[in-house]
């Protein structure tokens, strides 16, 4: 069953600087969110506070659905809430098989069955088992994201975090890796939060996505409408003049 996310009031500082200010956001179960903005609005805050790795200065994160749900903070909830992270040969350890990376997140969640779940991982991100036993540099920069989201999906996670997933790939290495993920979301009923500085990539992934600017919301809108050019801020048709290619004069 689809876990959604919840977050109210979240407030992250560094020092004196606040980096967010008093968020809310609504993922429903299964829905495939986006975070928008320039750089430095916040957005890769927002997703490391979900997981615990920006503090919190207020307001809450919470699972939402039916069921038992874990906390924040919980090693339940850290296994449910996975983040992928933009540049796959920064966040793969370079003397690490892939097999030892897998296995290894197997372990930190003392679950089972590593053998079978290696294998069933690497054939649902399209990787083969020959490249069980190589280490990041023996891939090309689309395998390494397999991998990436392979760590990811093996604990079996019901939210992913996804850091600009694949704004390091090339323009079509960048569709496989959509293409991927949209497959991954719809088989496993999973719930995407998508931060992606390209407005194609995310009008191609998302349903909805927030627009964000110095730490706050700008507007909240249906990918369908920003596609439409129906937009309410200014600033979002900016951002949308901005983006390259995505709409010719505005
Ligand atoms: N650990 C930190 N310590 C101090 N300031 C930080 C820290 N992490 C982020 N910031 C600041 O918080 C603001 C938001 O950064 P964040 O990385 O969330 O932006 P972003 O929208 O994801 O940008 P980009 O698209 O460039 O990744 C920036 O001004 C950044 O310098």
């Amino acid at each position: 069953m689809s876990i959604g996310l919840e977050i109210s009031g979240l407030q992250v500082r560094f020092g004196a600087f606040t980096a967010v200010h008093e968020l809310n956001l609504r993922i429903a179960p299964g829905e495939s969110f986006g975070l928008v903005g320039e750089s430095g609005s916040g957005k890769s805050t927002v997703l490391r506070a979900i997981c615990g790795l920006a503090p919190l200065a207020a307001g809450a994160v919470k699972l939402t659905g039916a069921g038992e749900l874990p906390e924040p903070g919980s090693k339940a909830f850290r296994r449910a809430v996975q983040m992928v992270f933009q540049d796959p040969y920064g966040s793969l350890h370079p003397r690490q098989t892939v097999d030892s990376m897998l296995a290894e997140a197997l372990a930190i969640h003392a679950i089972g069955e590593a053998e079978r779940r290696i294998e069933a991982v690497l054939d649902a991100v399209g990787l083969g088992h020959g490249f069980r036993f190589r280490y990041p540099h023996q891939l090309s920069g689309g395998q390494r994201q397999r991998v990436a989201i392979a760590r990811a999906l093996i604990l079996e996670p019901k939210v992913l975090l996804l850091d600009e997933p694949t704004s390091a790939l090339d323009a079509s290495v960048q569709a496989e890796v959509l293409n991927l993920l949209e497959r991954l979301r719809a088989e496993r009923g999973l719930t995407f939060l998508m931060v992606s500085h390209d407005l194609a990539v995310v009008t191609h992934l998302c349903e909805r996505l927030m627009v964000m600017r110095l730490g706050r919301e700008v507007e909240t809108l249906a990918a369908a409408d920003l596609v439409r050019q129906q937009v309410s801020a200014d600033y979002t048709r900016d951002l949308m003049r901005a983006s390259a290619g995505f709409v010719r004069s505005a």
